[in-house]
């Protein structure tokens, strides 16, 4: 591993150029900023150095502090193992220095790097470096002074839209010129080359916070925007900088920041396969790519592709499917055209790498082919058949099954070391999770190729295992299924809903029930129903709602009445038909309906998500449980803040989860049983996310 250090190197012409190397980032850990402080100290003490350049090797200025810094301090809840570089070094040895100290950036300068080019007296940036202040996304404020100088340098307007990430792109040439004559002119004209950053300026990633949601998450905003407006009312620098590192640290502890940074580094774990991405495979490139089946899904899996300049051949079984087809992947770019956020020539190239086909004929030379139609496993088989004959014997054989068994899906092949599930999730060109689901027969090979082209599509690949729902639906089903208990235990509906997104999802379960539709629910209970059926509620609910012509937003009616134009609402006239169902389960107790609070609904509904998650980590369907983390997060919207499912149990306590799931069910029954691998974790006080002794290491290690 390179080693974190700073070089200086003086030239005859009296410029000291110090160099941060910490690759691949060069982010600020914590001997960089020591290393900084000794070398920005002996270019002060040198008389041969007239003037220095602060940069960044390997073409990138800096990611920022090391964020590996705030994961120790979660760890240890030791706020004093980040040192003050605010003060110490960004105004103590840089901005008071009496030589003039220019920042020269490519790249990128992000977080506290662009904090200690703010603090240089001049920079000087390559035009497409990316410069942002994205803190926000780790639950934090910039605490290096950000919050103070980038209001200076480019108004305020513009810097809180950059520290809050609402403006992802300012126009590329956007001068960040000084708002007011600046104190320090003197030192700025003395500068060799004073020149206003003229860069592509980028919040670099566009969280979503949810900060109506979580009261912890408004709070940063809030803490951001009063550093700025104190910033603009001229309150002394000392004050403002104090107050800063003061809410910057206090929200380095808060749970929003310890699950943002889990986020963080749970994303990049999931590169990381054992025996995929470890033994010197190299990717092959995917150039042309197969869908079988134009619907909601196939349409959006080649959106997803096009837009990413990837050739695609649909494949429909008629004429009027294939138009159909393509009249959807039409829609779905043409929003993004209106959105603004495509513009018409790269829609217009999009949409001629397109083409429809009813034959295999143009299977003869394509890389991979993604199977997406009805979960019929005697189709798929069908299917499965017919293209191992027609594709080159390269070619990646997936399904976008969500539920069925990849062994029996290839099962009339013999090529199941190239099948594998790609498993999208809807809408499939804008959710970002791909779940790349291997059997024991798939190649190490054909993994990764999917999960490189994963990538080029922009979605974040998580490898799993083959079992009924795979990692993400399983884990979910009880999702749904508490939900339904709760209503038959007598609690209301649009109460659990409501509770639920309080919560952070951005739908409760059944106005997600009436967005995927019910055919979606009925089919997937059966397959659990099959696989697991000691563990599932029967709930007649769904089915009754049917038999009353309803069937969500498909056609306008569920739990709630849908109309164009206007918020889903409450429709109270499902009422009697929820009395039927609680009738025909008769599970309340007594015949009447159970007091739970706001806090026991949503625990009733997730506590059996972990519980299912426990079984998933035992079975070792995942690498890791930061992947669960991840795959929640951007597959079911469960809130980022809160570091994903398995995060969220830990902060919880496996203890509580574990005595909450088993009182329940006593009282209600197996459903909530706890697994046995949440029973041992619960009593041994092991948390739910650290490996078991013979699993796969976890991501530090990897
Ligand atoms: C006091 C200050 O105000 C507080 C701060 O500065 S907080 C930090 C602010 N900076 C950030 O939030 C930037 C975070 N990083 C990123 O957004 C992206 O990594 C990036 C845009 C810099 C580069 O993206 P990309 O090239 O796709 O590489 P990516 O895979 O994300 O990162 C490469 C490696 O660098 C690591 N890394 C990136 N930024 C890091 C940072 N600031 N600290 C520590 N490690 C970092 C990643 O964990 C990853 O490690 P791995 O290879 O072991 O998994």
């Amino acid at each position: 591993m390179a080693r974190a250090t700073v070089t200086m190197e003086v030239g005859n012409d009296g410029v000291a150029v110090i160099a941060i190397s910490n690759p691949p980032v060069n982010a600020l850990a914590i001997p960089i900023i020591a290393g900084l402080k000794e070398k920005f100290d002996e270019a002060t003490r040198r008389n041969d150095v007239r003037a220095i350049v602060l940069t960044g090797k390997g073409g990138r200025f800096s990611g920022g502090f090391d964020i590996n810094v705030f994961e120790k301090v979660h760890k240890t809840g030791d706020v004093s193992l980040m040192p003050d570089v605010s003060v110490d070094l960004v105004v103590n040895v840089i901005e008071d220095s009496k030589k003039p100290i220019v920042a020269a950036i490519e790249g990128l300068a992000l977080g506290g790097g662009l904090e200690l080019a703010m603090g240089c007296h001049a920079r000087v940036s390559a035009p497409r470096a990316q410069l942002g202040l994205p803190e926000l996304s780790l639950g934090i404020i910039p605490g290096f002074g950000g919050t103070q100088r980038l209001p200076r340098l480019i108004g305020l307007s513009k810097a809180v839209e950059m520290m809050l990430a609402l403006q992802q792109d300012l126009p590329g040439a956007a001068a960040l010129r000084p708002e007011r004559k600046d104190p320090n002119g003197s030192r700025r004209r003395a500068a060799v080359r004073y020149l206003c950053a003229t860069a592509c300026v980028t919040g670099a990633v566009a969280p979503t916070l949810g900060a109506a949601v979580d009261p912890a998450v408004s709070t940063i905003p809030k803490c951001a925007v009063s550093c700025c407006s104190a910033c603009r009312m001229r309150c002394s620098a000392c004050a403002i900088l104090a107050a800063e590192a003061r809410d910057f640290k206090k929200l380095v502890l808060s749970d929003t920041s310890k699950g943002l940074v889990h986020v963080f580094f749970a994303q990049r774990a999931t590169s990381k396969v054992p025996k995929v991405t470890d033994i010197g495979l190299k990717p092959r490139p995917i150039k042309k790519v197969a869908i079988i089946g134009g619907g909601l899904m196939g349409s959006g899996i080649a959106t997803a592709f096009i837009l990413s300049n990837i050739s695609v051949v649909l494949k429909e079984i008629n004429n009027e499917y294939l138009l159909k087809g393509r009249k959807m992947i039409e829609a779905n770019v043409q929003v993004l055209v209106s959105k603004g956020k495509l513009p018409r020539d790269k829609a217009d190239k999009a949409l001629s790498l397109l083409k429809g086909v009813l034959d295999y004929t143009e299977f003869r030379d394509v890389d991979m082919v993604i199977e997406a139609v009805i979960e019929n496993i005697s189709l798929k088989q069908t299917i499965f058949s017919e293209i191992e004959k027609a594709c080159p014997s390269h070619c990646i054989l997936a399904s976008n099954t969500s539920t069925i068994d990849l062994r029996l899906v290839g099962e009339k092949t013999s090529s199941q070391d190239r099948i594998l599930g790609a498993h999208f999730f809807s809408p499939a060109h804008v959710m970002p999770l791909l779940e790349i689901v291997r059997t024991e027969k798939t190649s190490p090979q054909v993994i990764l190729d999917l999960m490189t082209v994963g990538k080029i599509i922009k979605k974040v690949p998580v490898v799993v295992g083959n079992c009924t729902g795979f990692a993400v639906n399983r884990t979910f089903f009880p999702y749904s299924q508490g939900a339904h208990i709760l209503v038959n235990l007598g609690v209301d509906v649009f109460r659990i809903d409501r509770v639920i997104t309080k919560f952070g999802l951005p739908l409760g379960p059944f106005q997600l029930q009436d967005l995927a539709g019910y055919g979606v629910f009925i089919s997937t209970s059966k397959e659990f129903i099959n696989a697991f059926p000691e563990r599932t509620f029967k709930s007649p609910l769904i089915e009754l709602l049917v038999q009353s012509g309803r069937n969500g937003k498909n056609n306008g009616k569920g739990y709630y009445i849908y109309e164009k134009g206007s918020q889903p609402k409450p429709d109270l006239t499902i009422l009697p038909i929820i009395e039927e169902s609680r009738q025909l389960t008769n599970i309340m107790p007594g015949k009447k309906p159970i007091s739970v609070t706001d806090q026991e609904i949503v625990e009733m509904i997730l506590f059996p998500v972990v519980n299912e998650a426990c079984r998933v980590l035992e079975e070792g369907i995942v690498v890791r449980a930061s992947d669960l983390d991840i795959a929640s997060v951007l597959g079911m919207s469960f809130p980022s803040y809160r570091g994903g499912i398995v995060c969220w149990a830990d902060m919880v306590g496996p203890r509580h989860v574990y005595s909450s799931l088993k009182k329940w069910s006593e009282a209600y029954g197996d459903f909530f049983k706890p697994s046995r691998y949440l029973e041992e974790r619960a009593t041994k006080g092991i948390p739910l996310s650290e490996p078991s002794s013979s699993s796969v290491t976890s991501r530090a290690r990897l």
